[in-house]
């Protein structure tokens, strides 16, 4: 029997003489019961060197679950499924359907911090109204009991207590169903976010891959850097390239690498920088908040789109059609500018709750703002490009389930000429027909990327063409001054 139990068995032995006590004391007068029950409780102390700690699921607010006793069944629930003898299924509703084993009522799983022995029991308190009832019991109150030796007090209720909350909050945070959020003017709407992106289905580089996985993992696990150096803990990404070339897919993959929630901002539906701000206190920790097309979103070139409005539009001001398509763009037109967009990204704000990444796409950098664009506000900026040799094998294992084929290095060949985007060849890599024919798609690639650099071939020579007329006609013109 382990010194606990014998303990424990003490404690009960003490605790009946304490019932026997408690019959009699109606007959002793106040002041000798109090005596009693206080040098009892030393007496129990003495001979009981336990330090128990019960959490309880409800606690205050009838309908709130305390934070600290879910956090509790998180980090118990592996410890549970090896040690317990009866044990609770349940489906948590992610992506992937997991089944969440925890212990039932009335069991026990030892825990070890640093060398210490202890022990996390589940209990159940029935409110006396429902004892005799006949209907099921819903006025049950679970509890965890944390029981270790008093000399470990210390270890216990400081380091101990603080690793089990954040371990079981990382849990929760692994297992909870995640959401993609899109704001429908100023509030947010939220679905179910099932994106099957992964980074091992991302067509890139692998050594560029690799970076931004590491770059990610290392933000998600940098709070205490963050805190130290006095910076909100938050990483902006800039993702540019031409249409279809991944961006967003990578976000995808980004959130289901983190586990995070996905905000999907969309600049034009906001009002001004007041409603901006609103929505962004509003995220939570943990997430991702995406602006996509950040260059056709807002008028981050300032002054010169203005400019270039107002000619347009004093031109346009007697065709009725065109007059109608200028009220349109002007009820449209979001008042959010780019400093408030700056101030969202660098704001005192931004400092609450953490944990968030800010990811901006354009197909067009240039088009950007530097000030958008400088380090510090989008750390990192990622450029997605036509597809490569590398990529496209990740496309042909995702597409095919092939690694090798003897039509592999033509089609390197031609990727290397030919300027094809990874959704263009994931598209010919598309199987049409089940089982798929491998040969036939491969083929079908080999076609579209020799025609794809035929074409590039036809308008290199026509640019240069082009150059040449233009040089020609330049002395031309330099001939006839003379
Ligand atoms: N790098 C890639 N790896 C895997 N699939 C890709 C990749 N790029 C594109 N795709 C495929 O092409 C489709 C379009 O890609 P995606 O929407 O991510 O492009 P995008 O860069 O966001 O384009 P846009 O600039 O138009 O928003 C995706 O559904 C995906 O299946
Ligand atoms: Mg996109």
């Amino acid at each position: 029997m382990e010194s606990k139990d014998l303990f424990t068995s003490l404690g009960s032995i003490i605790a009946s003489g304490m019932f026997l006590w408690a019959m009699f004391q109606q007959y002793f007068p106040y002041e000798i019961r109090h005596n009693i029950e206080k040098y009892s409780q030393r007496l129990v102390s003495f001979f009981y060197p336990y330090v128990q700690i019960t959490f309880n699921e409800f606690t205050g607010d009838r309908f709130m679950r305390s934070e600290a006793y879910s956090a509790i069944e998180n980090y118990l629930s592996s410890k549970s499924s090896t040690q317990a003898k009866r044990l609770k299924a349940d489906i948590i509703k992610n992506s992937n359907q997991s089944l969440v084993l925890s212990m039932d009522d009335h069991e026990e799983v030892a825990d070890e911090f640093q060398g210490i022995k202890l022990w996390w029991s589940s209990g159940k308190h029935i409110s006396k109204s429902q004892v005799f009832s006949f209907y099921p019991a819903t006025d049950e109150k679970r509890y965890y009991k944390l029981t270790f030796h008093k000399r470990h007090r210390d270890l216990i209720l400081g380091p101990y207590l603080v690793s089990v909350l954040k371990e079981g909050r990382e849990i929760k945070v692994r297992n909870r169903m995640r959401k993609l959020y899109t704001n429908n003017g100023s509030n947010w709407v939220h679905v179910l976010f099932e994106h099957p992106a992964t980074f091992q289905t991302l067509a890139m580089e692998p050594a560029e891959k690799k970076e931004i996985i590491d770059d990610l993992i290392a933000f998600s696990k940098s709070e205490d850097f963050y805190a130290r150096i006095g910076r909100a803990w938050k990483r902006g990404y800039l993702l540019y390239g031409p249409p279809g070339t991944g961006k967003s897919t990578m976000i995808a993959a980004m959130a289901n690498l983190l586990g995070y929630d996905l905000y999907d901002l969309e600049l034009t539906a906001v009002k001004d920088n007041t409603e901006l701000r609103k929505l962004l206190i509003e995220t939570s920790s943990k997430s991702i908040i995406v602006i996509e097309d950040i260059d056709c979103s807002l008028d981050l070139t300032g002054q010169r789109r203005k400019k270039k409005e107002k000619k347009e539009d004093e031109g346009n001001d007697k065709d009725p059609r065109q007059k109608l398509g200028k009220e349109e763009r002007e009820t449209n037109n979001s008042q959010v500018t780019l400093s408030g967009l700056l101030n969202f990204i660098d704001g005192l704000w931004s400092a609450c709750g953490g944990e968030r990444l800010i990811v901006f796409t354009t197909n067009y950098i240039e088009k950007l703002d530097p000030a958008l664009i400088r380090k510090g506000r989008m750390d990192k900026h990622i450029e997605l490009s036509h597809c490569s040799y590398e990529a496209f094998k990740v496309l042909a294992k995702n597409y095919l389930s092939i690694e090798s084929h003897n039509l592999f290095d033509k089609i390197g060949e031609l990727l290397g000429e030919a300027k094809m985007t990874p959704a263009d060849v994931a598209e010919h890599l598309m199987p049409k027909t089940f089982p798929a024919d491998i040969e036939f798609s491969l083929r079908s690639l080999n076609q579209a990327l020799e025609l794809a650099k035929e074409e590039a071939r036809r308008v290199k020579v026509d640019d240069k063409e082009a150059n040449e007329n233009e040089s020609l006609g330049k002395e031309e013109a330099k001939e006839e001054e003379k």
